[in-house]
Order: C-alpha cells, then sequence, then structure tokens
C-alpha cells in the first residue's frame, strides 16, 4: 500500500487526515499547491520533473550538467504560516490552493503539514487545542506562523485582528508552558514546562540534540502580533545551527525576517557555495541580498574580505549578529538596496551607509555571490554582473535566473549548476550557477 503523509504525519495530529474532504485531497494532489497531501513515493518523479523544467527553461544555453541535491521527502519545512477559520467557538487552520477547473483558490481545512517538521505539527495540533479551550487565545485569531530549527529550537507567532491585552499575555504563558512541555514529551526529555525564558538570547549557538527534521527539545517562544502591536513573552528569534562541510553554523533568525524554509538544503546550498569558491582566499566578495548573513557566515572563511548588502533591517541586525557569533570579522555590512549599491560602485562613489569601508581602489571584488527574491535581479544589479571575474547566483525563481544569465551569456559561461530540491512536491525549485568570464569576455 502506498504510504502517505497523511497517515504518518507527526503524532500530535495522527487522527486528522490533512484535508477534510477525500474529493479536495484528490484536487489538491492534482493542484500545484499540494504540500496537505504528500506521496513520498512519488518523490523522486517530482523532482525529475522539476529538474526537467529547469532544462528546458535553459534550451538552447551552454549549461553543465545540473548536480542535484534532494530533499528529505518528509518533514523537510522548518517554517510555514497558515490561516485560521472560524465557525463558531471553533475554529481550525485552513490552506488555499489552487484547484483544476477553478478560476479562484480554494479553501481547505488543515490538521496537519506533512511536509512541515515534526515539531511544527506537534505545535500546530496543541496551539488548536489551546485555542479550543480558551477565549482570549482564540478570538479574533488570524493566523498562526510557526517557526522550527534543526536545532530544537521552535517559535509560535499568533496574529490577530485585536489589541493583546494582559489576560490575552497571561493565557499566552500557559501556552509556552504547555508547548514547552508537549515538544520535551515528544523528545522524551522530562517536562520542560519551566516558563523560564529563553536559552538562546544573544544570539549564539544553542545546538539543541534534536537531529534530522526539526524535532523540537522544548526551547519555545511564543509571540503575540496585532495592528502596530508585537507582543514577545521572552526572544522574538530562534538559532538555527546547520552543519557545512564539517563545521556548525549557527544562525539567529528574526520572526519576520527572511529565513530559508528547509534546513536541510539550505545546508547543502552553503556547502555548494563553499565548494565553487574554494581558492577565493587571496580576494574580495561582493554579496547582494545577504539576508541574516546565511551565505555571509558560510563564505568569510573562503574570502580576504566580504561586502555584503541588504534591504531589511531587521535582517542586517541578525547577519551582524551572525557574523559575531561565528567569529567572522572580515565582512562589512551595508543596509541597502541592490540597485542602490550597484548605482554607487559603478560611479565608484559614497554613500553614509558605505561609511567605514575601504576604498575602492583597495579593494579586490573578484567574486559577487547573489541571491535575490523571485523577481530576480532589477535592470541596474543585472549590469554588475558583467563586472565579475567569477559570480555565484542563487536562485528560487529558474525563470528569472535564466533570463539574467541570458543577459551574460557572451561574457560569462557558466561552470557548474546546481538544483536545490527546497520545495519538494511543489512546483518551486532552487538553483545556484558558478559563473566565470569567458576568455576575452571583456568588462
Ligand atoms: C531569497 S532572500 C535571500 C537571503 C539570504 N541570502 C539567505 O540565504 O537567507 C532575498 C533577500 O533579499 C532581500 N531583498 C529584497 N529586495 C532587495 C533589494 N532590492 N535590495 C537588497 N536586498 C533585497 C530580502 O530582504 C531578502 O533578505
Amino acid at each position: 500500500m502506498p504510504r502517505r503523509a497523511a497517515v504518518t504525519a507527526a503524532g500530535a495530529a495522527a487522527a486528522a487526515a490533512p484535508v477534510a474532504d477525500p474529493d479536495a485531497a484528490a484536487a489538491l494532489a492534482a493542484g500545484d499547491a499540494n504540500v496537505a497531501v504528500v506521496r513520498p513515493e512519488q518523490y523522486d518523479a517530482q523532482l525529475e520533473a522539476n529538474v526537467a523544467r529547469v532544462r528546458g527553461l535553459f534550451q538552447g544555453f551552454e549549461l553543465p550538467e545540473p548536480e542535484v541535491h534532494r530533499s528529505a521527502p518528509m518533514h523537510y519545512r522548518q517554517r510555514a504560516e497558515f490561516r485560521v477559520w472560524h465557525e463558531g467557538d471553533a475554529c481550525h487552520y485552513i490552506m488555499f490552493a489552487r484547484v483544476p477547473g477553478c478560476s479562484t483558490p480554494r479553501r481547505f481545512r488543515l490538521d496537519s503539514f506533512p511536509v512541515g517538521s515534526e515539531a511544527m505539527n506537534v505545535i500546530m495540533s496543541e496551539v488548536m487545542a489551546a485555542a479550543a479551550a480558551s477565549g482570549q487565545l482564540r478570538r479574533k485569531l488570524y493566523q498562526v506562523n510557526i517557526h522550527t530549527t534543526l536545532s530544537g529550537e521552535a517559535m509560535v507567532a499568533l496574529v490577530y485582528h485585536k489589541r493583546l491585552d494582559e489576560a490575552w499575555e497571561s493565557e499566552a504563558r500557559a501556552l509556552r508552558a504547555r508547548l514547552r512541555a508537549a515538544l520535551a514529551e515528544r523528545h522524551g526529555g522530562g517536562s520542560g514546562s519551566s516558563s523560564s525564558s529563553s536559552s538562546s538570547g544573544g544570539g549564539g549557538s544553542s545546538a539543541g540534540s534534536s537531529g534530522g527534521n526539526g524535532s523540537g527539545g522544548g526551547v519555545v517562544h511564543v509571540i503575540g502580533r496585532s495592528h502596530k502591536q508585537k507582543v514577545a513573552l521572552d526572544a522574538d528569534f530562534v538559532t538555527e545551527v546547520l552543519s557545512v562541510n564539517g563545521r556548525d553554523l549557527a544562525y539567529k533568525q528574526v520572526e519576520g525576517a527572511f529565513s530559508q524554509p528547509n534546513s536541510g538544503v539550505s545546508a547543502k546550498m552553503l556547502a555548494w557555495a563553499q565548494d565553487v569558491t574554494r581558492g577565493s582566499g587571496g580576494h574580495d566578495l561582493l554579496e547582494l541580498y545577504c539576508g541574516n548573513g546565511n551565505f555571509t557566515v558560510a563564505l568569510a572563511p573562503c574570502f580576504r574580505q566580504v561586502v555584503a548588502t541588504e534591504v531589511s533591517k531587521s535582517s542586517v541586525e541578525a547577519a551582524r549578529a551572525n557574523l559575531d557569533a561565528n567569529g567572522a570579522h572580515n565582512v562589512f555590512i551595508a543596509r541597502m538596496s541592490s540597485a542602490e549599491f550597484t548605482e554607487t560602485w559603478r560611479a565608484k562613489g559614497t554613500r553614509n551607509r558605505l561609511k567605514g569601508l575601504a576604498p575602492w581602489e583597495e579593494l579586490r571584488l573578484g567574486t559577487l555571490l547573489v541571491d535575490p527574491p523571485r523577481a530576480g535581479l532589477d535592470d541596474e544589479s543585472r549590469q554588475l554582473l558583467r563586472d565579475f571575474e567569477r559570480v555565484v547566483y542563487v536562485s528560487c525563481n529558474p525563470e528569472t535566473l535564466a533570463r539574467d544569465l541570458r543577459s551574460v551569456e557572451g561574457s560569462h559561461r557558466v561552470e557548474r549548476f546546481a538544483v536545490f530540491d527546497a520545495f519538494p512536491y511543489t512546483e518551486h525549485i532552487e538553483c545556484g550557477a558558478y559563473l566565470v568570464r569567458r576568455q576575452g569576455g571583456g568588462v
């Protein structure tokens, strides 16, 4: 009998089917947001289909054979957001998914999330049980954002359409104790119900004992959010620990800021980036879209110096903490958009936010790393590709990647190309391209 994730999902929601009615499940299975009903036996086929699609996008383009990096087939996602649906005094999670024949996405009940980490599934179930028992927690609850880590930490943000007061806070504290106990119990690690604050205050490593797929070990933070209001009972971040080429790297991941959702695959992306840039020690790296310093921390030891930019304030703060926590002291980070940086760099100009950076002529920026959002590079930043001998382009959208790489086809060749299966059972896939300037492919 084929193994269906619906029945093997975390013990937390074992009794519940992931989608309320079988027709909906079947429709979802045919749709492209199919993460509520997962068939691990189809993992290889779905990956092959996505790799074939990527190859198709690069047709006619000189591309080396893609290196394919697999995901865990189940429980691979460390973070996810769930909308909440209310019916009288009851509520449940829902998701919207496209269904063949329907012009608008349909709403489905969701009681577990097989692609989410096991800890996430425990938390989903406990939060709903707590909401059923507490009007304070339940009323006007709009969304639940769950973030877990391979290191055994977790963070839950409850998003409301109401002002949060002391009565809510008191119930949220009880929920936190309940979550800590449930995760510790699942982990076989005592009651874990103490309401003592996080073991992770400070951004350093707090690697837990869990392995594999984001199992919680009892460290859980609860956050309430409402219009112009944020209540963090203790910390508003978790510390993820990724093992990359034999070294543990600790990452502060802040609530609401970008972090890679599939930690297992993220570690593979970092190892690949180290591999392609090996031997770069004599020169400097420019990194655009550095986020919380995910690649920066991993690559800093491979370069003489790194200049990194990112537009989000909370991500820049997290990146600085992460560089410190991992002993990377050769990085200059500026909070700037990629277009602002590109304009300044091309004009060899100055800006307040670049104060402290060595003069341009002292920098040996030979490698560029970009990891833009789905839209890919803007027109200015695309021009920048031509200025570099070597480019590492990480992309969550192969279509914009293909567009951007075609723009430097004459000057650069793709020496390595990798596909990272960060989002199994969806149409999304992450890619990495390593470009080297062609002989005579002048600036
Ligand atoms: C796909 S994420 C990659 C982040 C990071 N490299 C990582 O691996 O976690 C893209 C990042 O680009 C940032 N970003 C979006 N638009 C930007 C822009 N115009 N200029 C600079 N950064 C931008 C986002 O805040 C986000 O952190």
